[in-house]
């Protein structure tokens, strides 16, 4: 019987111009990325790269936030088009969590007022008595109680406990997945993992599945099943976290690996591997984008076009040294 998958995204793009119409340049920000994610058991799953790798491009679609330039993303067994003409429908099956909860929240109203507001568009209550029931629930899931957050407005919470507030608010609509894009990057080292515990919690008690995208490496190997570096657009590796941590396939998840295990490691500064804009640039599909850099690259890795090359069912990457630099 074949596997049913709450997530499938299948040979993904997204460009972006820059520049003028006839000097510019197209920036393929998520190029031809394919994943599948099952619905038969709930998972985290990380998704890091440095900056301007297109995590955040690749969240933004499958948040329905941004056109795909080609490609697809099936959510529970539908299409992205499906679901943007029946939204209620999508925010019960995917809700996002964002960087900065202080711009999610007006500082004029107090957060309860979302709370309420979406309890009720998004009919999960009838009535104000119900949705105080369903708030009061999901405040109950982040550690919270209706009382602490009652009447009161964003700047009378720290990041941490409004960042726990948006995370009562994506849980409302009983999403099957959240996606949440550098979650802990404005709170406190010493309040992340009080996030990321949340996450597993959520994970482990309701069910909810989990797509973190992070510069923060230790937080990522702390919390996620699966794990997916993404390198200039293109998903460079995927697989059980585990597998990806104790024999990483690609030689940018091995540099990467070698700035961890420091708490609340970045990449930044001289441990940021170095990327010009211009090395982003298309090149017309032709070799490996990471060859310029890595040890391992012989003439075949600048001259042909690579597909992913699986280690074993639940791991894959697109490095061709895994396969004795032969090329489909
Ligand atoms: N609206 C836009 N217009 C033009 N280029 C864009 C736009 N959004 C993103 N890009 C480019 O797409 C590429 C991927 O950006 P993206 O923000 O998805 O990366 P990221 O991995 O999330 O980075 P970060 O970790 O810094 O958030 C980058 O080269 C970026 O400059």
């Amino acid at each position: 019987m074949e596997t049913k998958n709450i997530l499938e995204i299948s040979h993904l793009n997204r460009e972006f111009r820059i520049g003028g119409m006839i000097l510019g340049n197209k920036i393929m920000a998520v190029d031809d990325v394919s994943l599948k994610m099952p619905s038969d058991e709930s998972w985290i799953m990380s998704i890091v790269g440095e900056s301007g790798s297109g995590k955040t491009t690749l969240a933004k679609m499958i948040l329905g936030l941004l056109d795909i330039s080609g490609g697809n993303i099936i959510l529970d067994g539908k299409s992205i088009n499906y679901h943007m003409k029946h939204k209620k429908e999508f925010y019960r099956i995917v809700q996002p969590i964002f960087q900065n909860p202080f711009t999610n929240f007006s500082m004029k109203r107090t957060v309860d007022c979302y709370l309420y507001e979406t309890a009720l568009n998004m009919d999960m209550a009838k009535n104000k008595d119900d949705a105080k029931e369903v708030i009061t629930d999901t405040l109950k899931k982040v550690g919270l109680s209706y009382d602490q957050v009652k009447n009161k407005y964003p700047n009378q919470f720290s990041g941490g406990e409004l960042q726990r507030i948006s995370i009562a608010r994506a849980l409302i609509t009983k999403p099957k997945i959240i996606v949440a894009d550098e979650p802990v990057a404005m709170i406190d080292a010493s309040l992340r993992m009080n996030i990321v515990n949340i996450f597993k919690n959520l994970k482990e008690e309701y069910g909810v599945s989990f797509i973190y995208i992070t510069h923060d490496l230790s937080t990522a190997y702390y919390v996620s099943d699966y794990i997916a570096t993404m390198y200039k657009g293109s998903m460079i590796e995927f697989g059980k976290a585990r597998e990806v941590l104790e024999n990483p396939g690609h030689p940018y998840t091995e540099l990467l690996l070698e700035s961890i295990p420091k708490v609340g490691a970045k990449w930044s500064g001289k441990d940021r591997p170095h990327m010009e804009d211009a090395e982003n640039k298309i090149m017309n599909g032709v070799g490996c984008k990471f060859a310029k850099r890595c040890p391992y690259a012989k003439d075949v890795c600048f001259q042909k076009s690579l597909s992913m090359v699986k280690l074993n069912e639940s791991h894959k990457t697109l490095c061709i040294k895994q396969n004795n630099y032969k090329v489909d």
